[in-house]
C-alpha cells in the first residue's frame, strides 16, 4: 500500500517545510517537494501541519480491573484522536503487573487491542505497596519497558535504593510518582489560602519535594535513569535543575493541567479540579513553563486519568484524583503556548514527540524522516473548535477543559502506515 500526502506543512528536524510525504506499507519512503508517483491513495493535506506522531509516556488505561473507566480499545482510540501514536501505560491496574506472568498477559492484551503503539510499565513493588520488590529482570523479559509505582510514592529509602540499583543494572528507566504519604494528611488540593477558604484539607509542597530530594540523592548514588512524573512545584524544578547540573541522570515531565491551571481557579468544591499532584500556584506554573523552556523538563505527558462520572461527582473530599488528557493536550498546548507566541511549533513537537522518544530510547519515533516508521499526525491549527464531552473517544469525560475554545484539532493519525483516525469529511 502506498499513500501520498500532498502539501503537508511538515515539522521536520531542519524546520517546518511544505512537502509531500510518501508512505509505503509501514514506512515513510520519501519526503520531498512535489513527489510525482502513483499511489493507491493520495490525500491533499492542503497546507495543514504534519507532525511526528505524539508520544505520551504517562497514561492510565484501567485495563484490567476498572474497565468501566477505560479499556485499551477506548484508551487507544482516545490517543489516536488526540494525535498520539505511542503511549506507555501505568501499572496501577488490578491485578498489578508485578510478576512475569501478569506482565506477559497485559502486554499481549495491550498489543491485541490497541490501535496505537503501546508499552507497559512494570510495578516496582508487589501490589505497589512499598514493601517487596518485584523480580525486575523477569518483568523486563516479559516486556516491561520501564518501572513505576505511579499512583503512589515509594515510602522508604531502603526500598527505593534497592529498586534503583537493580533497575540500573537492567538499564531501564524508573519513573517516580513522588509523594511522601506521611506528609499527605488526607489532603485533596494544594495547601494554602484557597484550601483554607474552601475548608478543604491541603497537600503541602513537602509531600513532593521532600521525597524528590531523597530520590535525587539515591539516583546520584546508583546512577539509575530517574524520571520524575508530573512535576508540580517550582521547588521541584529547582531541585531537578541542580541535580542535572551535578550530573545526576534525572529527567522530568509536566502535565498540561499543571501548566495552565492553578489553585486560584478552584472557586468552589469542584472534583474536576482534583488531581494528584494538585493544582498549585501561579508561581509554580510559571516555574514549570521556565523548566520546559530551559530544558530542565524534557517532555509533556498527559497523565490521562479517566474516571466514571460517579467517581468525579460530589465533594473533592471523596472524589477520585485525576483528569483525562489525551484528547485535549495538543489543542491546549498549541493554543496557549504556540498561538500565543510563548514557544514555537518545533519546540512543542520536541516536548510531545522527539524528546520523549530520545529520553526513553523509543526507536524509530519522534522524527518525520525517510526510512522511519510512518507514525504521524495531521493537525488543523486554523479552525477554532470547542472541547465537548460528546466528542471524546475516551470513556472518561472528567476534565475541567470542557467548553474551552481551542485550535489544533487532529485531522488524521497514522500508526506504522495505517490510518487509525480520520476526521469525517477528510478525503
Ligand atoms: N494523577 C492522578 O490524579 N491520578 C492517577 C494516579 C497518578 O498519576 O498518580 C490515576 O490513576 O487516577
Ligand atoms: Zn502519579
Ligand atoms: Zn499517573
Amino acid at each position: 500500500m502506498r499513500i501520498l500526502l500532498k502539501n503537508a506543512n511538515a515539522v521536520l528536524k531542519e524546520g517546518t517545510q511544505l512537502v509531500d510525504i510518501l508512505i509505503e506499507n509501514t514506512k515513510i519512503v520519501k519526503i520531498d517537494t512535489n513527489i510525482e508517483t502513483n499511489a493507491e491513495r493520495v490525500i491533499d493535506i492542503e497546507g495543514q501541519l504534519v507532525l511526528p506522531g505524539l508520544i505520551d509516556v504517562h497514561v492510565h488505561f484501567r485495563d484490567p480491573g476498572q474497565t468501566q473507566k477505560e479499556d485499551v480499545v477506548t484508551g487507544s482510540h482516545a490517543a489516536a484522536r488526540g494525535g498520539y501514536t505511542t503511549v506507555w501505560t501505568m501499572p496501577n491496574v488490578d491485578p498489578v503487573p508485578d510478576t512475569a506472568e501478569k506482565m506477559k498477559k497485559m502486554v499481549e492484551h495491550n498489543r491485541s487491542k490497541s490501535i496505537v503503539h503501546i508499552e507497559q510499565y512494570g510495578s516496582i513493588t508487589k501490589k505497589r505497596t512499598s514493601e517487596e520488590l518485584v523480580d525486575f529482570k523477569a518483568l523486563k523479559d516479559a516486556g516491561a519497558i520501564a518501572f513505576s509505582n505511579d499512583g503512589n510514592g515509594i515510602q522508604t529509602a531502603e526500598v527505593m535504593y534497592e529498586a534503583m540499583k537493580q533497575i540500573k543494572a537492567l538499564d531501564l528507566p524508573l519513573a517516580a510518582h513522588v509523594e511522601d504519604e506521611s506528609l499527605m494528611q488526607h489532603g485533596v488540593m494544594n495547601e494554602g489560602d484557597t484550601a483554607k477558604q474552601l475548608g478543604l484539607p491541603g497537600i503541602s509542597e513537602l509531600t513532593e519535594t521532600a521525597q524528590l530530594a531523597r530520590d535525587l540523592e539515591i539516583a546520584r548514588n546508583t546512577g539509575v535513569h530517574y524520571h520524575v512524573c508530573h512535576v508540580s512545584k517550582a521547588r521541584s524544578v529547582e531541585l531537578i535543575r541542580r541535580a542535572q547540573r551535578d550530573g545526576v541522570n534525572v529527567t522530568a515531565e509536566v502535565a498540561p493541567h499543571h501548566l495552565f491551571l492553578d489553585e486560584t481557579m478552584i472557586t468552589m468544591d469542584n472534583p474536576m479540579m482534583k488531581m494528584n499532584p494538585p493544582l498549585r500556584t501561579l508561581k509554580d506554573r510559571q516555574a514549570l513553563l521556565s523548566g520546559l523552556l530551559d530544558g530542565t523538563i524534557g517532555m509533556i505527558a498527559t497523565d490521562h486519568a479517566p474516571h466514571t462520572v460517579e467517581d468525579k461527582t460530589g465533594s473533592m473530599k471523596t472524589a477520585a484524583f485525576g483528569i483525562t488528557g489525551l484528547e485535549t493536550a495538543f489543542s491546549l498546548l498549541y493554543t496557549k503556548l504556540v498561538k500565543s507566541g510563548i514557544c514555537t511549533i518545533e519546540q512543542l513537537v520536541q516536548w510531545m514527540s522527539s524528546q520523549p522518544a530520545q529520553i526513553f530510547n523509543i526507536q524509530h519515533a519522534g522524527e518525520l524522516k525517510s526510512g522511519e516508521i510512518a507514525d504521524l499526525t495531521v493537525m488543523n491549527v486554523d479552525t477554532q473548535y470547542k472541547i465537548e464531552k460528546k466528542d471524546f473517544a475516551s470513556k472518561g469525560v472528567n476534565t475541567p477543559f470542557v467548553g474551552q475554545q481551542v485550535y489544533g484539532r487532529t485531522e488524521l493519525t497514522m500508526v506504522a502506515g495505517k490510518i487509525v483516525f480520520q476526521r469525517k469529511g477528510q478525503n
